[in-house]
C-alpha cells in the first residue's frame, strides 16, 4: 500500500491533552510557537501514523476553532531523542496557555520531518507549511471538521464544570 494510504486511514484524527513545556525554542528561536503535547498523548498515537508534517484544527479550552500545523516526529533538526507532537496554532493569543486542553483534529498531511543546514530554511519551511495548511483548509471537505462534534463536546463538558 502507498505510504501515503496509510497515513490517511487514520484521517481526520482527534486527540486532546494537556500543553506541557517543550525545549522552549518554537517561539524563542523560530518565531513560531508550538503547543507541545505530553509523552502519553504522544505514546498513545496509532502505532502506524507516519512521522512528519500535518495541517487541521485545534481549539484552547473551549474556545475559538483555529487554523493549524501539527509536527509529529523527532525534530531531525533538533536531534531530539524523544518523539514529540507538537501543534502550532494560526491565531494570535493573549498569553501562553501551558496547563489547558488542547484540541486537535488532523485532517491532512504535508510532507514527512526533515534535517537543514540552517536554522533559516527550517524556518522557511515552516513557513511554506503553515501557507500551504490555510489554502487546504479551505476546502469543503476540511472545512466541515470544523464543525465537528468533537469540538462542542469540548465546549458543553467544560461549561458543565462550572
Ligand atoms: C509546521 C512545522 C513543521 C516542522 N518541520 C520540521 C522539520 O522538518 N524538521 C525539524 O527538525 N523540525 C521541524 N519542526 C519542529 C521545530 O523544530 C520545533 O517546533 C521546534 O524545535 C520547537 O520545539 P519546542 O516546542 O520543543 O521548543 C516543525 C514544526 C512545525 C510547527
Ligand atoms: N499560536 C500559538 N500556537 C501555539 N502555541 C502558542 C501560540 N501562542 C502562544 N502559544 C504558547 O506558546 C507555547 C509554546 O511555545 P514554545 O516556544 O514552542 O515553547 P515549548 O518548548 O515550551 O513548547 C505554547 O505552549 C502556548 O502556551
Ligand atoms: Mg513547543
Amino acid at each position: 500500500m502507498p505510504r501515503a494510504d496509510c497515513i490517511m486511514r487514520h484521517l481526520p484524527y482527534f486527540c486532546r491533552g494537556q500543553v506541557v513545556r517543550g525545549f522552549g525554542r518554537g517561539s524563542k528561536q523560530l518565531g513560531i510557537p508550538t503547543a507541545n503535547f505530553p509523552e502519553q498523548v504522544v505514546d498513545n498515537l496509532p502505532a502506524d501514523i507516519s512521522t512528519g508534517i500535518y495541517y487541521g484544527w485545534a481549539s484552547v479550552g473551549s474556545g475559538d476553532v483555529h487554523k493549524m500545523v501539527v509536527s509529529i516526529g523527532w525534530n531531525p533538526y533538533y536531534k531530539n531523542t524523544k518523539k514529540s507532537m507538537e501543534t502550532h496554532i494560526m491565531h494570535i493569543f493573549k498569553e501562553d496557555f501551558y496547563g489547558e486542553i488542547l484540541n486537535v483534529a488532523i485532517v491532512g498531511y504535508l510532507r514527512p520531518e526533515k534535517n537543514f543546514d540552517s536554522l533559516e530554511s527550517l524556518i522557511s519551511a515552516i513557513q511554506g507549511d503553515i501557507e500551504e495548511a490555510k489554502k487546504q483548509l479551505d476546502l469543503p471537505e476540511h472545512l466541515k471538521v470544523k464543525e465537528d462534534n468533537f469540538f462542542q463536546v469540548s465546549k458543553s463538558k467544560i461549561m458543565n464544570g462550572h
